[in-house]
């Protein structure tokens, strides 16, 4: 265990203890991945704010598990206006399925990004996706080949960060796509304070997501004025009705809370239907 692991909440050594221990797949995957920039850009230019949902059934910080079919809850956050979907994949901490990604790709045709805790190569093989996340402060010095080898499959990595230090990370590695996560996984908290220190250091090319802790109106159009290109928002959309939910996020634009005075209201709201 390096430094940074020591400091660790005890749920997240779990994750990475049980990530080690998993299996790859069996053969090398060639993906043919739908474009995230594109479908980012598509959603701006129709006006809305590009919103990667997320399929989350369960994690250590939630209460309880969401047990509906997956593909169903998919359909309908991409009914809702998601521009991406997120599917976690890992079994132990938060009810996913490699399974339920595959069903949910065939099902919708945005691009999908695969959520696990990928720490070594072959556990890339383990599932076709669009976009693929790989987190710095797990990877280190492994980073770059993890993102290289990702692409060599078609992949789009998504690279997370949580502080500068690991932003220069994945600029060295060469990220194109770049998460900055508002949950410290050092004491589990969220502090979306965290993306607005480190967005103003992201390079203009990248295409930068602000992820977790995005929990009302206010906070979508809060991360959206500190530079983020596209929200992953998965507990908000994920409590309750998910169209409903992600379309309130799809239209968290600037422009509705000036044309619409009761948007304010609205925005201080927390979205728990
Ligand atoms: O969500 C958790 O409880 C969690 C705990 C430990 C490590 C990672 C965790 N979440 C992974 C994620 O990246 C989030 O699911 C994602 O960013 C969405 O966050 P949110 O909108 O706050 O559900």
């Amino acid at each position: 265990m390096n430094a940074s692991e020591d400091s660790l909440a005890p749920e997240v050594r779990s994750i990475l203890d049980a990530a080690r221990g998993r299996h790859g797949g069996d053969e090398r995957v060639a993906v043919s991945a739908r474009s995230f920039p594109d479908a980012v850009a598509e959603t701006e230019a129709a006006g809305r704010v590009p919103v990667v949902a997320e399929v989350k059934p369960t994690s250590p910080t939630t209460d309880g598990e969401r047990t509906d079919d997956p593909v169903e809850l998919a359909r309908q956050m991409v009914a809702g206006g998601a521009t991406a979907l997120s599917v976690l994949t890992e079994p132990d901490h938060f009810g996913g399925s490699t399974e339920n990604l595959e069903r949910i790709r065939e099902a919708v045709d945005v691009p999908v990004l695969r959520k696990d805790f990928v720490v070594k190569e072959s556990q890339l093989d383990a599932v076709e996706a669009d976009l693929v996340l790989l987190i710095a402060r797990f990877l280190e010095e492994d980073l770059a080949d993890l993102v290289a080898a990702a692409r060599e499959r078609g992949f789009q990595p998504l690279v997370e960060v949580h502080d500068r230090a690991e932003l220069e990370l994945a600029l060295d590695a060469g990220a194109e796509i770049v998460g900055v996560n508002n949950r410290d996984l050092g004491a589990l908290e969220v502090d979306l304070e965290t993306f607005e220190s480190v967005a103003p250091h992201v390079p203009d090319d990248v295409t930068l997501l602000a992820e977790s802790g995005v929990k009302t109106v206010a906070d979508a159009k809060r991360m959206r004025a500190a530079g983020a290109d596209a929200l992953l928002i998965g507990t908000a959309i994920m409590d309750g009705d998910v169209r409903t939910n992600t379309e309130w996020f799809a239209n968290a634009t600037d422009a509705d809370a000036d044309s619409n005075a009761e948007t304010d209201a609205e925005t201080e709201t927390e979205i728990t239907e």
